[in-house]
């Protein structure tokens, strides 16, 4: 009879974790609540890729509508933890205000580019994984107060954190002509960067440029015809990337994440334009953002992550059909050694 007891203790305790994570699941549908907020995207890749051990500290430094909060906390136990970032008081929103609170869930309302202060905060020295899934959410383009989007009239704001900080209408009728035309053509790859900066330079001398109509009627006019949209979308995104300091936060917070994966722990990560993916690669390939190699006393490159996937891994056509938002998509992950 003896022999058997360990496999019974181990379907004992696998009923355990299955009820554990049902659990989890079930509460942790009842504490992030949002469902039109934001359609998770590359959801099982980017949490599969984080090989999640149920008693692990994970960290999801963009909350958002909670997508892949929830299906992190589901993988969990209750000796588990997952913290999430937003700073974004909107997506904050999507926690319950019933009361009901998880005991192995910790949101953080704060820029992620705080990582190390906040995990320091909370007595964390090492994490098992950590999932960024970057850029702005469905909502922030769907909500026409916020200035994201130039389907609609509203301030020209696009701060994520509305607590402080420029607001785009700052940076258009402050900065620099040369300084605008490099935003423009550095994150939204515009070839008449340069154009448009003199343009809106001419155009906010006759008077301040406050909304995003008032933005879009003055560089309308130098887009080609059938191509007004996706400039204006590449304009909307270089602003929005300035606006929020986007580029100097990646970089802070995966140097970050590099010193706190504990050895094994994963990163996951999801970006949406080039600039992002380029420095995520060059982190995960030589462990430093601008990609620069390092080598030992014997030439060894020296890097303190392991490629999972070699090749970056993009939404498959079922998911592009069901959410045409994921179309830029990437996904890379990495272990620490
Ligand atoms: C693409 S959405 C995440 C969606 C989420 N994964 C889901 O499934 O619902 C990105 C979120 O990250 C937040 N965010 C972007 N940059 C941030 C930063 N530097 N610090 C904290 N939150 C940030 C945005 O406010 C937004 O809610």
């Amino acid at each position: 009879m003896n022999e058997h007891k360990p496999f019974r203790q181990a379907e004992a305790s696998m009923t355990q974790n299955a009820d554990d994570s049902l659990r989890n699941f079930e509460k942790a549908r009842m504490v992030i609540k949002a469902e039109k907020y934001h359609v998770p995207v590359l959801l099982k890749e980017s949490v599969d890729g984080l090989d999640i051990k149920p008693d692990g500290t994970y960290v999801d430094v963009t909350f958002g509508g909670g997508g892949h909060s929830r299906e992190i906390l589901s993988r969990l136990h209750q000796d588990g933890h997952l913290y999430s970032f937003d700073q974004d008081a909107d997506a904050e929103q999507n926690l319950s205000g019933s009361g009901e609170t998880l005991d192995n869930f910790t949101f953080v309302r704060s820029n992620f580019r705080y990582l190390k202060n906040w995990m320091r905060y909370y007595g964390v020295e090492h994490i098992d994984g950590l999932l960024a899934d970057l850029g702005v959410s469905s909502h922030h383009f769907d909500d026409e107060a916020r200035g994201f989007s130039f389907r609609f009239d509203a301030p020209l704001d696009m701060r994520m954190n509305k607590r402080g900080g420029q607001t785009a209408a700052d940076v258009v009728n402050n900065y620099e002509e040369e300084q605008l035309a490099d935003i423009f053509y550095l994150y939204g790859e515009l070839k008449s960067s340069r154009r448009i900066a003199s343009v809106l330079v001419k155009e906010r001398n006759q008077g301040k440029i406050l909304t995003t109509q008032d933005f879009v009627n003055a560089v309308q006019p130098l887009f080609r015809r059938g191509r007004e949209k996706k400039d204006m979308a590449k304009l909307f995104q270089a602003l929005r990337i300035e606006v929020n300091q986007e580029m100097a936060a990646l970089r802070e917070m995966l140097t970050a994440a590099t010193d706190l994966l504990a050895p094994g722990g994963r990163l996951s990560v999801i970006t949406y334009h080039s600039l992002e993916d380029r420095m995520v690669k060059n982190m995960m390939k030589t462990g430093n953002a601008e990609g620069k190699l390092r080598q030992d006393f014997f030439g060894r490159v020296e890097c303190p992550f392991r490629l999972v996937n070699n090749k970056v891994i993009v939404p498959s056509d079922e998911e592009l059909a069901r959410n045409p938002r994921s179309r830029s998509a990437k996904l890379r992950i990495a272990e620490k050694k």
